[in-house]
């Protein structure tokens, strides 16, 4: 039986290619008002999983279910416009001379690249307000290609709000910033959590630190494979951390962010101890 209240609900979802697998047995429901942070090492299947998510990819077995669609028996173009999505390889794709506003516009339009399109006033004046919510309203005329690692991102993150998404994902938006970068991205993307309005989320990271506050449940993803799911501050506790990234490491949690570091001593007593 389908859970119509999950946003994305994952039921002994594996993906395979020739020998490896990607993921395998994943069970997972992200339900309507929850923030997910997806954590893990290099490899651990992460972005197989946002773009299981974002049905990019389908599952090799076990049955996928997004917005309330199957995938394998819908039609995943209509699925898509009803996703928000933020990736590297998305950043890859936008002209350098397309302007920052009208990156965000053509979400709408399920296009990239058409900067000479008639778009419509109100379209662009909801972008010049999703770029304020972003910080970076002032970059609407900038062409893409002249705008920092960070100024991107953040112009990214406004195009996959553009049309409204019922699901958010966002896959290493703060990897490549720098400090004050990060932690702005950080408070946006918490001030993004906590409005009730906004869509579920899934945010995909390597860092503890890069966790926005109000984000509100963890998936700790390890080799393919689920270590830990659930409530973040139940999930997150060093025991799980270590089993994740294979290293004794100690976490503190400071007010709402949360910091790792390698235990002391652990380098010479073995990683793996
Ligand atoms: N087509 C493929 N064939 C074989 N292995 C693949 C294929 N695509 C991905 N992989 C492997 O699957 C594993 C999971 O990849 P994925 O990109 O989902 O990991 P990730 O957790 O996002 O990693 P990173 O943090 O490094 O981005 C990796 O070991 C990757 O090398």
């Amino acid at each position: 039986m389908e859970n119509e209240d999950l946003v994305i609900d994952m039921r002994g979802v594996s993906v395979r290619r020739g020998q490896a697998t990607l993921v395998g047995g994943v069970e997972w429901g992200v339900e309507l008002d929850e923030r997910w942070v997806v954590l893990g090492p290099n490899g651990a299947g992460k972005t197989t999983l946002l773009r299981l998510a974002s049905a990019e990819v389908h599952p090799s077995e076990g049955e996928l279910t997004v917005l309330g669609e199957r995938i394998g028996r819908t039609d995943v173009f209509e699925l898509r416009t009803r996703i928000g999505l933020c990736t590297n390889a998305l950043m890859g794709r936008v002209p350098r001379d397309e302007k920052a506003v009208d990156v965000v516009v053509s979400a709408g339009y399920a296009i990239m690249g058409r900067w000479r399109e008639h778009y419509d006033r109100l379209d662009t004046g909801r972008a010049r307000e999703l770029l304020g919510t972003l910080g970076v309203e002032h970059l609407a005329e900038r062409e893409f290609g002249t705008l920092s690692d960070g100024e991107r991102k953040r112009v990214l993150i406004a195009r996959a709000l553009m049309t409204d998404p019922e699901l958010l994902l966002l896959d290493e938006p703060a990897s490549g910033l720098d400090l004050g970068a990060r932690e702005d991205l950080v408070a946006r993307l918490s001030e993004l959590a906590l409005d009730p309005d906004a869509p579920a989320s899934v945010l995909v990271t390597h860092h503890v630190e890069e966790i926005p506050p109000g984000f509100t449940h963890a998936l700790l993803l390890r080799e393919g494979a689920i270590v830990a799911q659930g409530l973040l501050d139940d999930v997150l506790t060093e025991d799980n951390l270590a089993k994740t990234f294979d290293q004794p490491l100690e976490l503190q949690r400071a007010g709402d962010r949360y910091f790792a570091r390698r235990k002391a001593g652990a380098a010479e007593a073995g990683a793996t101890e």
